[in-house]
């Protein structure tokens, strides 16, 4: 028998500042950006240091489920893909028709159902597979944003924020990344998983004041989804000492986390005289890691 593919995608990111022009251009589906916006980019990724952490997250991340599916006595073997830098999705599903898998489950780093995300990833995977190997079965699992470990671990992350705060002077923020404002109308649930996480997570940490921001739009001319974290932080700021902010949206700490959140929220805060803390992200906690491999673990019984 051959071991299961375990196929875990993300969103991909350049290895170096010289890889930002080709991964900016995959990104606009092959059309460069301008100078400007290039070199936008890259000013962000150098206010975080550098290229972002996000493969090497990933990459702990897939280990720690395939460490999982090991446990659970299922024999697998790990395929990792990105949507926008090498290696491409399609990449790993040609390596596991190379090796003869039969059967996969593809699991993407986002927790919430979007035909901007989780069904891209899924397509992705799907045609490449239609071409070289249409008999290897891949199971996707299409979301994973009411997982009781990942609702537990956020709300650690929030309790631990509010630490010495008053929760009656603090407001919690949930974001993740916005999309076209087309989505909605078009009946993408998006929307509404990221307000279930929030809310479940609210709950269990028992915060008091809440809402949900989006972050992240891109200047494309069309309306994306709001309201923006940093409109909501201004809103606010007469309102509130403190603000908490955490992604429900992101599971690793890469550049619109640590850039967006960390420096652009953060700076937005401080401005308006308002304490800022951002709950620290998921990463590879080894609760979530372990929950996400029993995820696999049913998908590819189904
Ligand atoms: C839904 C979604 C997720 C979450 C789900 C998932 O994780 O899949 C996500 C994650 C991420 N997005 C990332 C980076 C970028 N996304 C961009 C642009 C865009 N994202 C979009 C959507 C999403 N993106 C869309 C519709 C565009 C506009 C494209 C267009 O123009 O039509 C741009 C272009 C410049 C800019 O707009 O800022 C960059 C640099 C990084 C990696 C950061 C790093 O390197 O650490 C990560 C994890
Ligand atoms: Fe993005």
């Amino acid at each position: 028998m051959k071991p299961l593919g375990l196929l875990v995608m993300h969103y991909g990111t350049p290895a170096s500042i010289e890889e930002v022009l080709p991964y900016y251009t995959h990104i606009r589906r092959g059309r460069p950006p301008t100078p400007e916006a290039l070199q936008d980019l890259i000013d962000r990724y150098e206010a975080i240091g550098g290229p972002s952490p996000l493969t090497e997250i990933s990459r702990r991340q897939a280990e720690a489920i395939l460490a999982g599916l090991h446990r659970r006595g299922v024999d697998a073997k790990l395929y990792v893909g990105t949507k926008h830098a090498p290696p491409f999705v399609a990449d790993a599903v040609n390596q596991m028709a190379e090796d003869g898998i039969d059967h996969a489950v593809g699991l993407v780093l986002a927790p919430h159902f979007s035909t901007f995300s989780i069904a891209a990833y899924r397509n992705y995977a799907l045609t490449a597979r239609d071409k070289v190997r249409p008999e290897m079965r891949i199971d996707i699992v299409e979301r994973w944003g009411t997982l009781p470990e990942l609702i537990d671990a956020l709300a650690d992350r929030v309790r631990h924020e509010m630490d010495g705060w008053d929760p009656d002077e603090t407001l919690v923020i949930f974001s993740a990344h916005s999309l076209p404002e087309k989505i909605v109308a078009a009946g993408d649930p998006y929307q509404e998983e990221l307000l279930e996480t929030s809310r479940l997570v609210a709950e269990r940490a028992d915060v008091p004041h809440w809402t949900f921001a989006f972050q992240s739009a891109s200047n494309t001319g069309e309306p994306w989804l709001g309201p923006d974290i940093l409109e909501v932080i201004e809103e606010n700021a007469p309102k509130y000492k403190n603000i908490v902010a955490c992604t429900v949206g992101f599971v690793s700490d890469h550049l619109e986390v640590l850039f967006d959140l960390g420096i652009e929220a953060r700076d937005k805060s401080a401005e308006l005289g308002l304490n800022f803390r951002r709950a620290a992200t998921i990463n590879d906690d080894p609760a979530v890691m372990d929950a996400l491999a029993g995820l696999v673990s049913q998908a590819a019984q189904a």
